[in-house]
């Protein structure tokens, strides 16, 4: 697949290779698995045609890794270096060479072979840092480990990078690129796909296979000729989590269920929420897995909720997971028939975010103007009030009320949202926004986009 965006990774890896004109130069990268860490870095040194060695640390038996490495070095450079352990390596690595590039891919994994050779690692880049002009660039997936190695402050690593990139989902415009140049053209059908996959641009990887326009033929024909979609969220987590897996599952399963409150999750899962802050907690700053809102317009609010970060994990969570049975006998189509069922009202919720990650775009390229946004929400006369999401600058706010239907009466939307906005207090200036598959009727006194608006602003705008 061609090689999408990244332009600010791109030139923030150039700078950092600049460095190396007078010494050596550390990079590290994280990122969830498959949002692409090795093909940025790869693309990186063809682009600029740099030769570099490349190891790959996968988990096995030290002997059979250090043959692996050697034989990495005998193509690229054409010496056959007898290896006994990981000093060696590192000894015929930072003695020998100077001016050489390096990527070690999968790094956290050293923790599982050996933890010393970390430690290894680090005396050898303190020693040869200053007099060799290295690029060595570490990558690795699991955030948990990645942290052990060096971001706490007692890591062997801490504080030795010159660039750190925590690699992010591709934005919702590349994405629907993307899916365009595969073939994908409809854009309703482009945004059920985001909505699905987030940014991450392996399960993309797929249409190229199965060439389906429609998401959920492509659905089907992942359930049925791929494993990804079935493993992919238990292995992501079993080897993040290692043995606490159980509670960090079940408190993602309540959180994709609709439980968002500390609360709410707590009783999901029959603990007391004393006992599961400290989960939450690593869920949310170790993992990067769940984010928690507040009310955009009470940020000191005590309320808040919960929800998964990841498009794809919380997907995973609501169908695949939820439904381990039909799964494990192979019951596609009922499987297909439960989502086709449930999709609809599981899509409300998530379109909401789609929505959010477009403004955000589209704020950054100056179509709209706030400083941040997020959902609002609070107490009523009669039970409570939402309002989907409120972007803010200075004195000026943006309320948006979202629909994931067609035929939308933007009248009727704008009137009960003129409501809610009432109950806020704001006292600055107000500007509505209604986004709706289609319309009705749009409604004067509020902007109304619908989704060939999104599409023009975003592709073509
Ligand atoms: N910017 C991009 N444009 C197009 N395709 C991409 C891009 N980034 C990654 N891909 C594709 O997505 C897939 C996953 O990327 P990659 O293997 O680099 O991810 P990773 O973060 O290293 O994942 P893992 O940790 O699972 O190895 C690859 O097949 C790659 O070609």
């Amino acid at each position: 697949m061609k090689f999408y965006n990244r332009e600010r990774e791109l030139e923030a890896l150039e700078k950092s290779f600049g460095l190396t004109d007078t010494r050596s130069s550390l990079v590290i990268i994280t990122g969830r698995r498959r949002i692409g860490k090795t093909r940025l870095v790869k693309e990186f040194f063809s682009r600029k045609n740099i030769p570099y060695l490349d190891f790959f640390v996968s988990v096995k038996e030290e002997r059979l890794l250090l043959e692996d490495f050697r034989e990495e070095i005998e193509e690229k450079l054409g010496y056959s270096p007898k290896f006994e352990s990981f000093e060696d390596f590192m000894n015929f690595l930072f003695r020998t060479q100077d001016r050489t590039a390096v990527f070690f891919d999968e790094f956290q994994n050293f923790l599982k072979i050996n933890p010393s050779i970390v430690h290894d690692f680090q005396k050898f880049w303190d020693r040869y840092k200053e007099d060799k002009k290295f690029f060595i660039v570490l990558s690795g997936s699991y955030i948990g480990m990645m942290r052990k190695v060096f971001l706490l402050r007692r890591s062997p690593l801490y504080g030795r990078s010159d660039l750190y990139i925590d690699l992010k989902p591709l934005k919702p415009g590349t994405v629907f690129q993307m899916l365009d140049d595969m073939g994908v053209k409809d854009f309703e059908e482009k945004i059920k796909f985001y909505g699905v996959f987030g940014g991450v641009p392996k399960y993309y990887e797929y249409l190229e296979l199965f060439k389906e326009e429609n998401f959920f033929d492509f659905l089907e024909q992942m359930l049925r000729f791929s494993s990804i979609l079935q493993s992919e969220g238990e292995a992501l987590l079993i080897e993040e989590f290692g043995r606490a897996h159980k509670i960090y599952f079940s408190i993602l399963e309540a959180i994709a269920s609709g439980r968002n409150t500390l609360v709410e999750i707590a009783n999901a899962i029959s603990q007391k929420p004393t006992t599961i802050t400290k989960y939450l907690k690593s869920l949310e700053d170790y993992f990067n897995l769940i984010s928690r809102e507040k009310p955009v317009l009470e940020k000191r609010a005590k309320k808040s909720r919960y929800i998964i970060s990841d498009y794809f994990l919380n997907f995973w969570f609501t169908f695949i997971r939820k439904n381990q049975g039909l799964v494990e006998t192979e019951n596609y189509d009922a499987l297909i028939k439960k989502i086709e069922a449930n999709f609809s009202t599981y899509f409300g919720r998530i379109f909401e975010r789609v929505v959010r990650d477009i403004l955000v775009e589209l704020n950054q390229r100056g179509v709209v103007e706030f400083e941040e946004i997020g959902p609002q929400w609070g107490k009523a006369k009669k039970g409570s009030y939402e309002i989907d999401l409120v972007g803010i600058k200075g004195d000026k706010a943006l309320f948006v009320e979202v629909k994931w239907r067609d035929g939308v009466n933007a009248e009727a939307i704008l009137n009960d949202l003129k409501e809610k906005v009432d109950l806020t207090k704001w006292k600055g200036k107000k500007e509505f926004l209604i986004i709706a598959k289609s319309f009705k009727k749009r409604a004067n006194g509020a902007i109304c986009w619908d989704l060939r608006d999104l599409e023009r602003l975003l592709l073509r705008g």
